[in-house]
């Protein structure tokens, strides 16, 4: 292999300038040359790519986001967009493609390993929803804005008697709600994949207001529903003053932890060195403490990954 190609696509997070920046380095220390695509599947259909040298990958490790940019293409969707895609990659004598991406984007890279070219897919999404690896990039980071975030919030809310909803992201996954509700120590994370009772919850919220309890923190993902309307049931039904903080896009960015860093750069050297030693059409991830790699076919038909069983059993047992 000669040149190999890389690129970020759907959602970003924080840790993917890690992965680019560890691959590009692996390819040169191998002689081999790397290009990055700029906007994800868009700028592969453009054929709209830079060389990466080790200097274009210096001084992008500790910043969150990712300096290729990324995008989402409806063109990419097609037979048409893919095969154009494909041509291109042939053109420019790509012998390798590193896709980085959510669930969206992985079924992107085994599209193309359906057409036979050598790809290695890196999961990457702050929801954590991605089958067959216990963390997705971007996961960690994303974690610790939000429990930065809802420790501030605290503080205020136990100046006042006022019940906080916090809406973090996770459009059909609760993961990010109950890791950080747990880690905050909140009273209620209401998550898509758990149905859950206002009319209880406010039963309960009363009942802690009637103990003493002064505030209240719930934390909810935004795919479980209106938080404006959980906040209005709570003062209707509970008494409670409520206040509604929508983190948004904030909890994406920032510098990544540590941990985004070194898991971002072991992707990014290991998918390199899988591709030279001739392996394809398999997505990285993370068990325990090792690395592994899983055909892209079984990937895409994991569909999203549950919820895991401890982390809805500890929320029950601390009374979230
Ligand atoms: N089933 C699919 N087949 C081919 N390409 C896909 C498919 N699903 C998504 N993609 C490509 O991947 C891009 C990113 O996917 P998306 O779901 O938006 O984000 P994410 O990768 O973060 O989940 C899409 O814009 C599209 O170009
Ligand atoms: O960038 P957008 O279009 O606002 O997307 C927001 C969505 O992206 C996410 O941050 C990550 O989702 P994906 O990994 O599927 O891209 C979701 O939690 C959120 O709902
Ligand atoms: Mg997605």
């Amino acid at each position: 292999m000669k040149r190999l190609a890389i690129l970020t696509s759907g959602g970003d997070c924080s840790g993917m300038n890690a992965v680019i920046r560890a691959a590009a380095r692996t390819a040169i220390a191998n002689d081999v040359e790397m290009i990055g695509y700029r906007k994800g599947f868009a700028g592969l259909l453009k054929n709209d790519y830079l060389e990466l040298t080790s200097r274009a990958v210096s001084g992008v490790l500790q910043r969150g986001g990712t300096f290729l940019q990324s995008a989402r293409s409806q063109e990419f969707r097609t037979e048409e967009g893919r095969r154009k895609a494909l041509d291109n990659l042939l053109q420019e004598k790509v012998d390798g493609l590193i896709v980085i991406g959510g669930d969206g984007s992985l079924n992107g890279a085994r599209a193309l390993d359906l057409l036979g070219f050598p790809v290695i897919g890196i999961p990457a999404s702050i929801d954590n929803d991605i089958p067959y690896t216990d963390m997705a990039l971007g996961v960690d980071t994303a974690l610790n804005n939000i429990i930065y975030a809802v420790d501030c919030i605290k503080d205020t809310a136990s100046s006042h008697d006022r019940a906080f909803i916090v809406e973090v992201m996770g459009r059909n996954s609760g993961y990010l709600a109950s890791t950080s509700a747990i880690a905050t120590g909140a009273e209620f994370a209401i998550v898509p994949e758990v149905e859950f009772d206002l009319t209880e919850m406010c039963h309960q919220l009363r009942r802690r207001y009637e103990e003493g309890r002064t505030n209240a923190l719930i934390i909810m993902a935004e795919g479980a529903g209106h938080a404006q309307e959980v906040a209005d049931s709570i003062k209707d039904c509970a008494g409670f003053e409520t206040r509604v903080t929508v983190l948004g896009h904030y909890q994406r960015g920032g510098a990544p932890t540590v941990f985004d860093r070194l898991l971002g750069s072991r992707f990014g050297l290991t998918a390199v060195e899988l591709l030279l030693s001739g392996t394809k059409g398999v997505m990285l991830g993370l068990s325990t403490t090792t690395l592994t790699t899983t055909p892209l076919e079984m990937v895409v038909k994991g569909g999203q990954k549950k919820l895991n069983n401890e982390l809805v059993h500890m929320a029950d047992i601390l009374g979230i």
